[in-house]
Order: structure tokens, then sequence, then C-alpha cells
């Protein structure tokens, strides 16, 4: 591939922004990431892809049959029916309430990964982006942490399809513990995830302990961190942890999260990121030159997410962005400084050079045995 100008493609229509914005945890977030993408003309580097709905048979390739159709069937339960223990049983209460079209909205993202993943396997572009995607929580048969439907793994299987190796970075603040669960047992998916771990945080998985089982046993990396994260001990871990990654595992094509809620100034308050860490990140990935889906996640302040999505998207179409915000609709919410930095905080940082040390030699240690099938 060359190096510098990659075929870029972008998910989205109106109607999966419209049902995106409609979702209760983040309304109106679409809106404003794509209000900045479009207000620094960054699409006319790249080409507009239309989402699809996933099919049945390709929600099926990860979730249950009876997860999918209970899914399907949302409309036709009572309100009881709503808040019974079937719904229960399917995670769909608390974080994840079944809301009015959350089934299409979550098949369309589904399908705008899948869709992403084709674009890559049919060598029509080199990167593939959906700021819609990334609901990394959602498990095989039931609803968590807000993410009804597992998109991030239905674009890993559409990769598999031509691709040997497929390497899913997880750079969200919470841990990817669905997507790690689909793969846990193969040595052809390789996950990595950077994110916050302390005792009752969501969603308490992904120890630095946990490295996968039977065939898949060293092809899952966790890298657990604490709240006050800086960017330069973000970088320092991401590069040493990764480059070991390339050089063992070899990976033919990526899938990377771009959750944004480890930014500053999020509500979640626990990492002090600016976009210029998550920047670096994906910058370094892009390097390594192979089919990449970038993907957003969280990211509860929406003006940051539109930030640093915004900066991730100018990256991959190599386009450097002026600091001062350009004028748009949102404009006036990017006081005081509008600017497109995030500025960092400066709370209390609990990662001691000493624990980060400490998780990079249990996490070098961990893929000592991760080798290439012979
Ligand atoms: O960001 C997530 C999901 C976070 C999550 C997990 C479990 C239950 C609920 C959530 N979502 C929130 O906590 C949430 C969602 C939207 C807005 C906020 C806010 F309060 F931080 F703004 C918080 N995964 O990467
Ligand atoms: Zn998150």
């Amino acid at each position: 591939m060359d190096k510098k100008t990659k075929r870029v493609c972008y998910i989205h229509n109106e109607d999966i922004l419209e049902k995106c914005d409609k979702l209760i945890r983040i309304q109106n977030r679409a809106d404003i990431v794509h209000s900045l993408i479009k207000a620094y003309n960054l699409f006319q580097h790249m080409s507009i892809v239309e989402p699809r709905q996933a099919t049945t048979e390709e929600l099926l390739g990860f979730h249950s049959t009876d997860y999918i159709s209970f899914l399907q069937n949302l409309d036709d339960l009572s309100d009881d029916e709503k808040c019974g223990e079937e719904a229960e049983e399917f995670g769909l209460v608390y974080d994840c309430p079944i809301q009015d079209g959350v089934f299409e909205c979550a098949s369309l993202v589904g399908g705008g990964t899948i869709t992403a993943g084709e674009k890559l396997i049919n060598d029509e572009s080199d990167i593939a982006i959906n700021w819609y995607g990334g609901w990394h929580h959602a498990h095989r048969d039931s609803a968590s942490g807000f993410c009804y439907i597992n998109d991030v793994v239905l674009g890993i299987l559409k990769l598999r399809q031509k691709f040997e190796r497929v390497l899913y970075i997880d750079l969200d603040l919470h841990h990817g513990d669905g997507v790690e669960e689909a793969f846990c047992c193969t040595n052809k998916v390789l996950t990595v995830s950077f994110h916050k771990y302390s005792a009752g945080f969501f969603p308490g998985t992904g120890s630095v302990n946990d490295t996968g089982y039977s065939k898949g046993r060293h092809y899952t990396v966790n890298v657990p961190l604490l709240d006050g994260l800086k960017d330069d001990e973000y970088n320092k871990i991401f590069y040493s942890v990764m480059v070991q990654i390339k050089d063992s595992f070899q990976p033919e094509a990526i899938v990377c999260q771009c959750g944004a809620d480890g930014l500053e100034g999020d509500p979640m308050k626990s990492f002090n990121l600016s976009t210029l860490s998550l920047g670096r990140c994906v910058q370094y990935v892009l390097s390594w030159n192979k089919p990449t889906i970038l993907l957003g996640g969280g990211g509860y302040n929406y003006i940051n997410t539109a930030k640093c999505w915004a900066f991730l998207t100018s990256l991959a179409v190599n386009k450097k962005l002026s600091r001062d915000i350009p004028d748009h609709e949102y404009f006036s919410q990017y006081g005081p400084d509008y600017e497109l930095g995030v500025t960092v905080g400066n709370r209390s940082d609990n990662n001691s050079q000493q624990y980060l040390h400490h998780i990079y030699t249990q996490v070098i240690d961990n893929m000592k045995n991760i080798k290439l099938d012979r």
C-alpha cells in the first residue's frame, strides 16, 4: 500500500446519523461529530459509503438465535414484558433500556462495520472509518454497557473471510470484554485492550492475567491502567506493547476501537488524556500500512469526542487541520478557546512508574509465547 495517500472510506448516511442521535446515552453526539468533520472539509478526501442493515444470518455469526429473535420482536412486547425476566436475561435493563428502534439502529451500525470490512477485503479501501460503531460490550446472548449488537465482532468476522490474522486494538476507557470473549479461544484474532481497571469499575474484566484459553492462550492481551493516566505514559506503554505484537503476531488487518471516554473532560473523569495520545496510537498503527478499520465507542463529552474523531479522521486522510475550529452549526459549543486541542488537567496520576513497569513486564512476559502458526 502506498505509504502516504491512502484510500479512505467513511460509513455514513442521514439514516444512521438520525438513529444514533436518538440513542438516549449519546443523544445528538453523532450530529456533533459529523458536523465538525464536515466543517473541516474532510469528506473531499474520503468516499462516503452508506451502511446497510446487518442480515439475520450475519448477526447470527456471533449472537445467539434466542437473543436476536428477542431483539427483532421488541415492538410486539407489552410494557410488562419489556421489563420482564426475559428482557432481564438478555441484559435489556438498566444500562441497556429497550427504546423504540434500538434494534434497527444497532443492526444498521452492525451492517456499517460489516460494510467497512467488505471495502477492505475487496481491496476498495485501505482505511474504513465507522464512528457510529465500536459497541464492544455486547455479548453473544445479551446486551451490556449500552451495547446491543457487537458490530466490532461482526466486522472482524468479515475481515477473517480474507485475512488469516486480524488484530483488534481497544483504546476505549472501558475493557473491550465482548470482543475479547468472542475471540478468546482462537489464535487467528489477537485482541489487545488498554483500559481502566479498578475495583467496581465497569465491566470489571480485563486483568493483566487474562490471556485467553486453549488455542487462544496468549492471544488475549490486557493492559489494565489507573485513574489520572497521562499522554506520555499511555503512548510509552502503547508503543512498547504494540511493537511486540506486530513482530510476534504479524497481523494482516487491524480493527481499532477509538472510544474517547478516556479524554480529560469526559464525565467519566478517569484518564487525563489529550487527543494527541489517541492520535499518536492511531498514527503508529496506520504506519504499518495494513488494511485498517477505525471505530468509535464511548465518549460522553461530545465536543471532545468530535475533536478527537475529527483529528483521527485527518490522520487517516493525511491532511493537517487548522487549530481553530471552523465556523459551523455547533461552533458556539467549542468555547472558550474554540480550538481543536483538548487541554489536559493536572489531576493526580495513580499510575506510578513502578506500576506501569510491573504491568509492562507482565504483558511482555505473557506475549513471549505468541508465535505464528507454523
Ligand atoms: O463507554 C462505555 C459504556 C459505559 C457504560 C457502561 C455500563 C453502563 C453504562 C455505561 N454508560 C455510561 O456510564 C454513560 C453513558 C452516557 C453518558 C454517561 C455520562 F454520565 F458519563 F455522561 C455515562 N463503554 O466503552
Ligand atoms: Zn467506554
